[in-house]
């Protein structure tokens, strides 16, 4: 990569972009909610059962530029939601320090593995075992989304809610493959735990990116 390009990726004034849409928000508390997408490239927790695997490899996809990213953004939606990969691989202030300046409502999807960054109206977070969140996210997450893969997931996502502050909206996520699984469990789970809530992929069931 040109050293100068580099030299603005890693200030986070470009950014490896993978896609962008306009959809539904398909999870969590918006669920439902009209937003626009942008999803940056570049992420090495690993999750096996990750539903965007192309997303990983950073160099696969345009480093672009923010001005032009958010260009694009402003047309679409008032609600963006940056995703990816994983976003806070990079520094995120320069992009969400623009897009608030166009006075939109930023919302982030993060396992929060890295280092928080950005000016955020939302955050989601994700958490993983194999890459724990960074300490400093928990006080400031808005909803937990807890990934429902195995048994083991109903601990760890115990674990997790103790970390979370006292306004955060607790929820429990199927992982795709093991809908059919463990959708009965999540809803057994549920009406026993009664902080919890269930997220469903709704884009998935609606044939929508
Ligand atoms: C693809 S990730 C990108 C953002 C960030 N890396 C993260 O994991 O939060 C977006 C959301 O999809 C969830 N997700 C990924 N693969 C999934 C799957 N197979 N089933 C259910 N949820 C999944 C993640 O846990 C996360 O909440
Ligand atoms: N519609 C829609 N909603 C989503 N919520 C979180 C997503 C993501 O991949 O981060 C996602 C996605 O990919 N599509
Ligand atoms: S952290 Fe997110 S993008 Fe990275 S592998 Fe896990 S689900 Fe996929
Ligand atoms: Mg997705």
């Amino acid at each position: 990569m040109d050293e100068q390009v580099k030299k603005m990726v890693d200030e986070g004034v470009m950014l490896p972009l993978m896609e962008e849409f306009y959809t539904i928000q398909g999870e969590g508390f918006h669920k439902g909610t009209a937003a626009y997408f942008i999803r940056v490239g570049g992420c090495d927790v690993g999750c096996h059962w990750c539903d965007v695997k192309e997303s990983w490899n950073a160099a696969i996809h345009p480093p672009t530029h923010i001005d032009a990213i958010v260009k694009n953004a402003e047309k679409y939606s008032k609600t963006i939601v940056v995703t990816g990969g994983e976003p806070l691989t990079w520094d995120m202030n320069p992009l969400t320090g623009l897009l608030k300046e166009k006075g939109l409502q930023i919302h982030i999807e993060t396992s929060g593995a890295y280092k928080l960054t950005g000016i955020w109206d939302w955050i989601c977070l994700s958490p993983k075992k194999i890459k724990l969140p960074e300490p400093e996210i928990y006080a400031v997450a808005n909803e937990l989304k807890v990934i429902i893969f195995n048994k083991d997931d109903f601990r760890f996502a115990e674990e997790q809610a103790k970390s979370v502050n006292e306004n955060c909206i607790l929820y429990l996520q199927p992982e795709w493959s093991k809908r059919e699984k463990m959708i009965p469990e999540i809803v057994e789970y549920i009406m026993k735990n009664t902080k919890w809530k269930v997220s469903l992929q709704t884009h998935k069931y609606l044939n929508i990116p």
